[in-house]
């Protein structure tokens, strides 16, 4: 419905924007990146009609923009500017009414129940109606831009171009205006081009990304094409991290600041406590963590660890409020802690440091082997037989990349099933070797300061040390729990 072929323009002699080419699809959302003064806010000038093209053609729905009345313009598109001073004492009704000037048929033309209809429908969705009364000299930033927008919806127009609409919004309007916005695509067959600044919620809202850089196209293309590290790090010359969306398939990008975690305090055996109730560790500076534990799962930072012993029966609906009250009850806030359990003598742990000239790792298991199984084998069993978990946790003072992290995992299990093969464990229901019991828990943490590490496969130095340590703690775990059943 848009056609913008190889547009230049800008300010008298100076060309701001260069040789700009899209097509966009009716009910698409454009986003417009870019560092400041790249050109958004001219290229959006150029698309409204406002400034003429020095080079290059706009045609919206087939004709040239400069083949439009100003008034046809407006029922087609509307603008929606950043930072909009109005200098009048409008109230919010007058204000949003005025957004229907387009479809008026001259000067005293009457005030339709379709006219009406658009005001009240805007004032609604963008949930000013209740100031509808008010001038809106009166109102906040954030309420003033929800008028605004809903004066160009009233207008109900096919396009719309937004500077910047999430400014001055709080966290629950920006979502809402952005929810909306899509909402309209639909309904309203409106299509949408829109200037960020928040590259995660460009991300999240637009079905393109059109990055600009010194007033040319540095790429357009979907959101996950666009948002790469590479690219955003040289336009916007700053450190960035990108990681996808918990929830849909959209990157999130995160800035990387100049100085990372300050200090560089070492995990050592000493940092260990050991009661009968729980082996427990408190980092002194947070560690980046990935972990199947029940409190602190996944990937997060945390600075106390903790592995719980409970009773060969313990039962308990809701496990995870219970590890979080138990955390709490010791004063480690359940938001910073990684806490696992187990049924095992928490006593019995083997807790080994490693080291090369580059890294070190410290690693701590617990293991029952009562309940081992045989991953090969397990469909043929319903219920666990009897309690019993391998608890990993492995330290590494180095800072981990995130397919480390993964690989660390992986190593780790590996070196756990090898430990269960020297020791010949069983799983007792096929008496073939078991792999791990059914409960087993691992968590990998890294100081993420000093030397970086890329990998940790098998033959890289870190996974060697893994590999050895590992079986080398597992194994003396394994003795420990055949002693004390021994003796029991
Ligand atoms: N009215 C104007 N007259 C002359 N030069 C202008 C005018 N408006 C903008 N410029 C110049 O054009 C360049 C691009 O400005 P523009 O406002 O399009 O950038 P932008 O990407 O929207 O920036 P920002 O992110 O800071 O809003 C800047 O160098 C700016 O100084």
């Amino acid at each position: 419905m848009l056609n913008v072929t190889g547009v230049s323009g800008g300010y008298g002699e100076q060309i701001v924007v260069k040789n700009i080419s899209f097509h966009l699809q009716q009910q698409e959302i454009l986003g417009i990146l870019g560092p400041n003064g790249s050109g958004k806010t001219t290229l959006m000038k150029l698309i409204s009609g406002l400034l003429p093209p020095q080079e290059g053609t706009i045609s919206f729905k087939g004709l040239k923009l400069s083949d439009y009345s100003s008034k046809q313009l407006a029922k087609e598109i509307a603008v929606l500017p950043q930072l909009h001073s109005h200098a009048f004492d409008y109230t919010v009704r007058e204000t949003v009414c005025m957004g229907r000037y387009p479809h008026q048929k001259g000067m005293f033309a009457p005030w339709t129940e379709q006219d009406e209809k658009a005001v009240i429908d805007a004032m609604e969705q963008t949930g000013v109606l209740q100031f509808e009364k008010h001038s809106i000299q009166d109102l906040s930033g954030g309420e003033r831009q929800r008028v605004f927008l809903a004066q160009a919806l009233a207008q109900e127009p096919k396009l719309l171009l937004l500077d910047e609409p999430t400014n001055h919004l709080d966290l629950s309007y920006q979502k809402q205006l952005l929810d909306l916005l899509k909402e309209w695509t639909t309904s309203h067959e409106l299509t949408v081009i829109s200037i960020f600044h928040d590259l995660n919620v460009a991300s999240l809202y637009c079905d393109r990304l059109l990055l600009l850089h010194h007033g040319e196209t540095v790429k357009l293309a979907s959101p996950g094409a666009v948002l790469k590290k590479e690219t955003v790090e040289q336009v916007y010359q700053a450190r960035i991290h990108t990681q996808a969306h918990p929830e849909l398939p959209k990157p999130q990008v995160t800035l990387l600041p100049k100085h990372g975690q300050s200090g560089d305090d070492f995990i050592t055996k000493d940092l260990f406590h050991i009661s009968s109730d729980h082996v427990h560790l408190t980092a002194p500076q947070p560690l980046k963590t990935l972990s199947s534990a029940v409190i602190g799962p996944g990937l997060g930072w945390h600075r106390h660890f903790v592995n719980r012993h409970v009773p060969m029966d313990y039962q308990c609906d809701d496990s995870y409020q219970d590890m979080c009250n138990y955390a709490g009850e010791w004063g480690w806030n359940p938001s910073d802690t990684v806490g696992m359990m187990t049924a095992v003598m928490v006593e019995d742990v083997v807790i080994k440091e490693f080291k090369t000239q580059e890294l070190s790792i410290v690693i701590a298991v617990t293991a029952g082997v009562g309940n081992a199984v045989d991953v090969a084998l397990a469909h043929e069993r319903e219920h666990p037989s009897s309690i019993g978990t391998i608890n990993i946790w492995l330290f590494v003072n180095g800072k981990l990349s995130d397919e480390a992290f993964i690989q660390a995992m992986m190593t780790v299990t590996e070196a756990k099933v090898k430990a269960l093969q020297h020791a010949d464990v069983k799983d007792p229901l096929t008496n073939t070797l078991a792999t791990g019991t059914a409960t087993d828990s691992v968590m990998v943490a890294a100081t993420q300061s000093g030397n970086s590490v890329q990998y940790a496969g098998p033959i890289t130095d870190l996974g060697k040390m893994i590999g050895k340590g590992v079986v080398l703690c597992t194994t003396e775990a394994i003795q420990q729990y055949s002693k004390r059943k021994k003796h029991l």
